[in-house]
Parts: structure tokens; C-alpha cells; sequence
């Protein structure tokens, strides 16, 4: 193993080195080239441009991208079998070094909205419906071993593409050893109207109970609102990123930018991971409030655990989970679950639901069966679809969308972007929604949101 390349002039002779190499001579394809980076790193640093990271504080775990060495978009009911078909041929003809055998290696982001649907409101994404996404450059770490990652496809001139690297390298490598900056003094942000307001979101819940306890096939919706913050000055997406990892250390920490706005969530929600023939998923729902007060809060974790509202809006999910998870495994474990997990802002009832996908199992696979579970939709899958397009007061773009990383050999891990917002400038928007089963109630679940809006409104004060 070479020792740890620590400055840019040496990264730089090694991407020449590299490039001489037979790996860059064939005529088609894509290559990915790894080289060792000597220290884990926790965020990745804002370069202006398309960018996406996945950060988890807890497994020391980062993965981000810079630009587009290749990317492919979809929309429509076919859109994971068409990026499924496109990721599959790319990979057949992916070719990967690493010389500093670090163990790392080119991978890909895939992400997609609530809905197949595109987007029909003027200005309301600047992110593809659906895209299946190779960065130009790359960092991941996990645990003690880092890398930076470049790829290109093939064929390619040799000069033109190690100018172009360079630049890559004198923008990214400086900044990589840069100190945390100070905290910023938490800004004063000012709340912007919520969608719907208050009036309207009681009769939308009052619209969806009655839906649901008519004679009928929904059993479950999830309502969503939206809020509009306005800060002072321009959000900081770095020390957006430090304050996301401080506050939710066991959440996902995503930004996704792919024109202008950045979509940044903090999610405690996997849709699965899959590794080797292994899957795992998350069905979280059921939520309570924290108490500071930690007699109050015990109580607070007990009563959830009780209740029989939140236990049955907790099981539609596991059941459906475990339904699609049925569909392609050849075997399924019992469930590990409800347990409460606990976050700063709220806690949640979440089971774990594993098993052993059969040959054809990959996460575009997946993705289809799974996305979306009744923890974000609704529950009969379609009717619950329906509805929402018909009466929610706005699109929900990526919220409730998935997105994450995928291997070349199309193992991965995806998560619910969920307690999220779309950065842009000095404003955000805020998504979050809640459960509607029987016996909810419009009041409660209007607080429950703002418990979830206070995931990012709190990190964006010190942004
Ligand atoms: C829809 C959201 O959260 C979902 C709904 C939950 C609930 O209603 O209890 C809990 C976790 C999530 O699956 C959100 O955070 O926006």
C-alpha cells in the first residue's frame, strides 16, 4: 500500500501516472480511478455546481459526488425499468482501479420524486423526476479509509481529460483539510405562511378520515405540509452540513443539487439496504414528541409504545413492507420490532424487516416494490396515490422521493427523503407530513409536523 497521499502536487503525479495506464485505453465504457486519501472525511466541502453527498456521523460512513460523468433521467410509470436497463448495460462495461487498494471504488446516486408524474407547476423542481447519476469526481470513506474517486467515460484523450482532472483537483483537494469553521451565531430566520394553513389542513384531514372510514379500500393517508423560511444571509451549505451531523447524528445527511437549489434532508428513514443477497428496511411510523424533561420524556416513549392509533398506523407499514419484501426474497426473517427510536426532535416507532432477495433482486428492483410504503403514501398503495394527486394543495417534488448510492453491481442503500427542504439563496421551503388513520386528529398531527419542520429549521439558523 503507498503511504497516504496527503498534498495536491501528489495527487496530481499520481492521476498522470495513472492515465498512461491500459485501464484509460479502451475504446468504450466507463472508467473509475480510486486513489487513497489519508484521513476519514465527515462532510464534503461545497463546490459551486452539481454536487451530492450522503453523510451518517454514526458509521463514520460519507459519500458525495461532483459533476457528471455520466448520467441518465426518467419520468413515467416506467422509470426505474428504464434507468434499471441503462444501469445494467453501464456496468457491464464499468472498469475500476485502484491502486492504492483501498477497497473503494466508483459508484453511482440514484434519486427519484414521490411521483412518477413530472412536474407540472413552473419553477417547482430544478431536480430530474428520476436519475441514475455518476459523478465526475467523488470522495467516500467508511471507517478509517478515505478516497477520492474520478471517473470518466470512454474513449477519452489523455491531455484533455488530465486538464481537465487537474482542475478538478486544484478546485476539491485545498479544501479538503480545511479546520470546522466557528459556528455562526443562530440567525433569526422569519416563518413564511404554511401550505395548506391551518383551516385548510384541519379539512384536509377531515376529508381523509372520512375517505378512510367510508366503506372503501384506504386504510392510511400521509398529508403533507410545506413552510417557507426566510433567512438573513445566503445559507452556507458546509456549515449546514456540520449542523445536520451534530443535531441528527444517526440520520442521513443528504444534499442533492443538480442546477440550482439544493434539496438537503436529514432522514432517519432507510427504504432498504441491500448487500449481497441481503435486504433490510425500515418501517418507521407512529411518532411522538421529546420532552426535556427526561421522567416526561420515559412517559412520553411508554404512551407510544401503547398506543393503539399510532401502533395501527405502525403496522399498515410493516405488513405492506414486509408484503413487497415477500415478492422477492426467498426467505424473510421475523420482524425486529416496534422499538422507539429517538431523535432530537421526535421519536418513532420502527421495525426492521429482513430477508433474502432472489437472483433478479437489485435496488432498482427493489425500489419499485417498495417505494412508496404506506409511511409516506398511504396504504391500499394506488387508491392512497390517487387521492393525494387530487387533493394535496401542491406537488411534493423529491420529498418523500428516495434517493442513494449504488454499487456498479447494483447493491445499495436508498433512504425516504423526509425532514428536508429546498435551500436556495437566503430561503428554504420545509416538507413534512403525518399519518392520517382513525382517530386522528387535525390539531396533533399539525404539531407532530412541526416537530419534523424543526429538524432543518434549527440546523438552517447556524447555516
Ligand atoms: C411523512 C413523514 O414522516 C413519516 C411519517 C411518520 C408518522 O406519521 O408517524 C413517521 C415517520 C415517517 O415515516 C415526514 O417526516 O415528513
Amino acid at each position: 500500500m503507498l503511504a497516504p497521499l496527503q498534498r495536491l502536487e501528489q495527487l496530481k503525479a499520481r492521476v498522470r501516472e495513472a492515465i498512461a495506464t491500459p485501464g484509460f485505453g479502451h475504446p468504450h465504457g466507463l472508467v473509475s480511478l480510486a486513489l487513497e486519501l489519508p484521513q476519514p472525511l465527515h462532510a464534503a466541502p461545497e463546490l459551486s455546481g452539481p454536487r451530492f453527498q450522503f453523510a451518517h456521523s454514526h458509521r463514520g460512513e460519507l459519500r458525495a459526488g461532483y459533476g457528471i460523468a455520466a448520467e441518465w433521467q426518467a419520468a413515467g410509470e416506467q422509470r426505474l425499468q428504464r434507468l434499471r436497463e441503462q444501469a445494467r448495460a453501464a456496468a457491464t462495461d464499468w472498469h475500476q482501479l485502484d491502486p492504492d487498494e483501498t477497497g473503494l471504488g466508483g459508484f453511482a446516486m440514484l434519486g427519484f420524486a414521490a411521483t412518477p408524474e413530472p412536474t407540472t407547476t413552473p419553477g417547482a423542481s430544478d431536480l430530474p423526476n428520476a436519475v441514475y447519476w455518476i459523478p465526475e469526481v467523488a470522495l467516500s470513506t467508511s471507517g478509517e479509509q478515505s478516497a477520492l474517486i474520478l471517473s470518466t467515460r470512454l474513449p477519452v484523450e489523455p491531455e484533455a481529460l488530465l486538464t481537465r482532472w487537474d482542475a478538478w483537483l486544484e478546485r476539491l483537494v485545498p479544501l479538503l483539510a480545511q479546520p470546522a469553521r466557528a459556528p455562526l451565531t443562530p440567525a433569526t430566520l422569519e416563518r413564511g405562511p404554511s401550505e395548506p394553513a391551518l383551516e385548510p389542513w384541519r379539512d384536509l384531514v377531515l376529508a381523509a378520515l372520512d375517505a378512510i372510514e367510508r366503506d372503501g379500500p384506504l386504510e392510511k393517508l400521509v398529508l403533507c405540509r410545506r413552510q417557507r423560511l426566510q433567512g438573513h444571509r445566503r445559507f452556507d451549505l458546509d456549515r449546514l452540513n456540520d449542523a445536520l451531523a451534530y443535531l441528527f447524528p444517526s440520520c442521513q445527511v443528504i444534499n442533492v443539487r443538480h442546477r440550482e437549489s439544493c434539496f438537503v434532508a436529514a432522514t432517519p428513514e432507510r427504504l432498504f439496504t441491500l448487500r449481497g443477497r441481503r435486504v433490510e428496511a425500515d418501517a418507521i411510523a407512529g411518532t411522538a414528541c421529546r420532552a426535556a424533561d427526561a421522567a416526561r420524556d420515559a412517559a412520553l416513549t411508554a404512551e407510544l409504545l401503547g398506543c393503539a392509533k399510532n401502533l395501527h398506523e405502525h403496522q399498515v407499514v410493516v405488513a405492506a413492507v414486509g408484503a413487497a419484501l415477500e415478492r422477492c426474497c426467498t426467505r424473510l426473517e421475523p420482524v425486529e420490532g416496534p422499538r422507539v427510536m429517538q431523535l432530537n426532535n421526535a421519536q418513532h416507532l420502527w421495525s426492521l424487516v429482513r430477508g433474502e432477495v432472489d437472483a433478479a433482486g437489485d435496488v432498482f428492483s427493489l425500489a419499485e416494490l417498495l417505494h412508496p410504503t404506506p409511511a409516506t403514501n398511504g396504504q391500499p398503495r394506488r387508491d392512497a396515490h390517487d387521492w393525494l394527486r387530487r387533493n394535496e394543495p401542491f406537488e411534493r417534488d423529491w420529498y418523500t422521493g428516495a434517493a442513494g448510492i449504488v454499487e456498479p453491481d447494483l447493491s445499495g442503500e436508498l433512504w425516504v427523503l423526509l425532514r428536508c427542504a429546498r435551500v436556495a439563496a437566503d430561503s428554504a421551503e420545509l416538507y413534512a407530513g403525518a399519518g392520517i388513520v382513525p382517530g386522528s386528529d387535525p390539531v396533533s398531527e399539525w404539531e407532530e409536523i412541526d416537530h419534523k419542520f424543526a429538524a432543518i429549521a434549527t440546523a438552517l439558523q447556524f447555516a
